[in-house]
């Protein structure tokens, strides 16, 4: 039986995921920690002040974190110490926070990381890697949309397609939309909507002179990215203790 703690217990993505632990045989939900106390499919939910005391208690097998970055780099850094494996979902880390994340985590424990854990999302990055290889004198915008309570931006998923495309292309200039007078020239053009309930929205454009070829991928329902979080759990488990990517979990 795999044993889980949930940080950001009592949000969406905490919530979703709660109820496909609890929905799975080979898994037992045995705590979640959030801002403020709950419960969660009858587990209960403490102040994240309590998660050592909690990890102590419980010796969970997998931490799963889809809070915020400041939070989540001190639960990282707590379940590192207590020898518990990670899934680490949420998104908006600065360079530093980054940094700080590889430290606690290299040589301690094994911990899958990815802005994005479903399955499509990891094909579409594939697939815009492949387009950047033979596309780019093409000119390139990337865009994202996602609900109106989206608290980083550019998403993650976003901001993991730049690094591709960097990876790809060397590093363009990134212009962050635009307004007045513009001349276009070799740079990246990235795009953010925000409102209502939409999931999760991502799309490359690659623009050449009477043609265009658009990559894209929406999501329907957060249960895809809950989904792809609950695999890598199982995963991760006696792993050697690194950073891995969901490209490893799904082995492409
Ligand atoms: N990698 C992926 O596939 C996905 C990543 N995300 C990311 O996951 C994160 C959370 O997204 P949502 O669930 O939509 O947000 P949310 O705001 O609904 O949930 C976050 C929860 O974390 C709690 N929280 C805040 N500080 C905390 C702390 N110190 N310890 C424990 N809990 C704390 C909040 O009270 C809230 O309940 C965001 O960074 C988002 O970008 C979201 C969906 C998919
Ligand atoms: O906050 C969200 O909702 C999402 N965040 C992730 C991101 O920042 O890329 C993944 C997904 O798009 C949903």
């Amino acid at each position: 039986m795999i044993k889980v703690v949930i940080s950001g217990a009592l949000g969406r993505m905490g919530t979703t995921i709660g109820r496909i632990v609890d929905e799975s045989p080979d898994m037992e939900l045995v705590g979640g920690i959030d801002i403020r106390e709950g419960t969660l499919y009858g587990t209960q939910v403490v102040p994240a002040e309590k998660l050592d005391e909690l990890l102590k208690e419980k010796k969970p097998d997998v931490l799963i974190d889809f809070t915020i970055a400041a939070a989540a780099v001190e639960n990282i850094k707590i379940a590192a110490q207590n020898n518990v494996a990670l899934i680490v979902g949420t998104t908006g880390f600065s360079p530093e926070q980054r940094e700080t994340i590889r430290t606690a985590i290299e040589g301690n424990v094994p911990a899958v990381i990815s802005s994005n854990f479903s399955v499509g999302v990891n094909i579409f990055w594939k697939l815009v890697r492949e387009a950047a290889r033979e596309l780019g004198d093409y000119d390139i915008e990337v865009t994202e949309a996602h609900h109106r309570h989206k608290k980083d931006a550019p998403s993650g998923t976003a901001k993991t397609i730049l690094e591709i495309l960097d990876q790809e292309l060397g590093n363009r200039e990134k212009v962050y939309g635009r307004v007045g007078e513009t001349e276009r020239k070799g740079e990246i053009g990235v795009h953010v909507i925000r409102g209502g309930d939409i999931v999760g929205d991502h799309a490359v454009l690659f623009a050449g002179n009477f043609e265009c070829i658009e990559i894209s991928h929406r999501a329907y329902d957060r249960a895809i990215f809950a989904q792809g979080a609950v695999r890598a759990a199982r995963w991760v488990v006696g792993r050697e203790p690194r950073i891995y990517s969901m490209q490893d979990v799904l082995g492409i």
